[in-house]
């Protein structure tokens, strides 16, 4: 007789990895260029204004306003040119009344003058003087010291993904330097005597590990540092071995295939053998259900599904987070949202169902479709998946048109919980 195993609720299962298990959070120093992408550990504050000086924002004339105050087509005003400045150069010395300087996009304002008259609105003379027909209004055309941001500004808190805009922050503010979390290792074996390597010719009954690769990719996703271990045939003593290898040497442990109740499936057995405190072996979701969570003094094991749709599942639902958590990241679940059913999911199922699902928009709407099969087993699905739309378990079916919770993949800024709202049946 086969073990009968209880499915906990998803939200109930990813509260206890996040409880039960720790990777530890570490911070290191990294050039520039490899903080792009990392996550910070540190608070950016600005530690100057920024602009750190008034700066013209256009290409024209520096004046002070006060020369202008009476100009107009019937009262020409001229003023003599002294100076002329680009961006970098500073004009050494005061402008004087009846005086300006040429200045370029980014130059600092001269002293003495409080406007800047565009190229276009002057009229350049030969006798090294300029023509102005309007008035300037004291402040005109000045992009002021500290108008982006004042010294002392919180900016990017500790714990935020170096997108391009962070970096652009991060080199104002002159980090040669970024303070970013380490990023933990993750140990992925892939389990099956069916496995071939990825540039093996195909055999009959074989097929290739295409789950360490999704695995490794989804990790990178995640802040975290894949450590491929390869794969080995269904052999309790061999993987056995390769699991402490790991558990020594990496933060995380990951395992793909024997998660389920079959003669060749291993995960159960490891369990035992490593003395590995499970947390749970099954989850009330589709495709997942077979995940296995556990750890071995501390440190993370997941034995997830060789079906690569649910694998792929157990990895962004329980292993993502325990990555984001250890990069201080604030948000640290995949991000939450809602769209429009446009299909038709007649068949209810007692478990809550993450469908790889495509997102687009008609008309203003947001509505998501299967990205393919949908079935655990399929690979090609994942592909075009860019959500997982949830449907909760129950009796019912659902119907296009519905509003249904959408989890966004591939995307940065994450939700604090998304697990609230969803409604997921126990029934195994
Ligand atoms: N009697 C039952 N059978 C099954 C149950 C069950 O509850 N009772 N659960 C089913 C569910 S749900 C899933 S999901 C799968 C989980 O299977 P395992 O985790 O044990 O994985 P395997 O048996 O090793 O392989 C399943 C499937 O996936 C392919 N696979 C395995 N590893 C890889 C890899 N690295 N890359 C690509 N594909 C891989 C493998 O060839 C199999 O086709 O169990 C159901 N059965
Ligand atoms: O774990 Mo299985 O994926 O429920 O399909
Ligand atoms: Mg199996």
């Amino acid at each position: 007789m086969v073990e009968k195993r209880l499915p906990l609720p998803i939200e109930e299962a990813v509260r206890r990895v996040l409880q039960e298990m720790d990777v530890p959070v570490r911070t290191e120093s990294v050039p520039f260029l490899d903080a792009t992408q990392r996550f910070l550990a540190a608070d950016l504050v600005a530690d100057h204004d920024v602009p750190p000086f008034d700066r013209s924002p256009y290409d024209g004339y520096a004046l002070r306003s006060f020369d202008t105050a009476q100009a107009s087509r019937t009262n020409p005003v001229r003023l003599k040119t002294v100076g002329e400045i680009g961006a970098g150069t500073v004009f050494a010395g005061d402008v004087k009344a009846g005086e300006t300087v040429r200045i370029m996009t980014g130059a600092k304002i001269p002293n003495g003058c409080d406007a800047v008259a565009m190229l276009e609105v002057v009229k350049e003379e030969s006798d090294g003087y300029i023509t102005v027909v309007r008035p300037f209004a004291a402040n005109t055309n000045i992009s002021f010291q500290g108008e982006d941001t004042r010294k002392g500004t919180p900016l990017v808190k500790k714990g935020s993904y170096v997108h391009p805009g962070v970096a652009a922050l991060l080199a104002t503010f002159g980090y040669n330097y970024v303070p970013v979390a380490v990023q933990p290792t993750v140990g992925i074996l892939s389990m099956g005597s069916e496995l071939l390597e990825v540039g093996a010719p195909l055999t009959p009954g074989k097929i290739r590990n295409s789950n360490a690769y999704m695995i490794a990719a989804q990790v990178r996703q995640a802040g975290g540092q894949p450590v491929m271990y390869g794969q080995l045939p269904d052999d309790l003593k061999l993987c056995e071995q390769a699991v402490r290898n790991m558990l020594e040497e990496v933060d995380i442990v990951i395992t793909t295939g024997g998660a389920s109740v079959g003669d060749y499936d291993l995960v159960p057995q490891l369990i035992e053998t490593l003395g590995a405190k499970q947390i749970f072996n099954k989850v009330a979701m589709r495709p997942g259900s077979v995940t296995t969570a556990a750890h071995v003094g501390g440190k993370p094991f997941f034995g997830l599904s060789g079906n690569p749709g649910a694998c792929f599942v157990g990895c962004e639902l329980f292993v993502r987070p325990l990555i984001r958590r250890s990069l201080q990241a604030q948000n640290i679940h995949l991000k939450k949202s809602k769209a429009i059913l446009a299909v038709d999911f007649p068949k209810p199922n007692p478990f809550t169902r993450l469908v790889r699902g495509i997102l687009s928009e008609e008309d203003g709407i947001h509505k998501v479709a299967p990205s393919g099969l949908d079935k655990s087993g399929s690979v090609i699905s994942l592909a075009e998946a860019d959500v997982l739309i949830m449907l909760p378990g129950g009796t019912r079916g659902y119907q296009s048109g519905m509003e249904v919770d959408i989890l966004l993949l591939g995307e940065q800024q994450g939700s604090e919980w998304p697990w609230k709202s969803v409604a997921v049946s126990s029934k195994s």
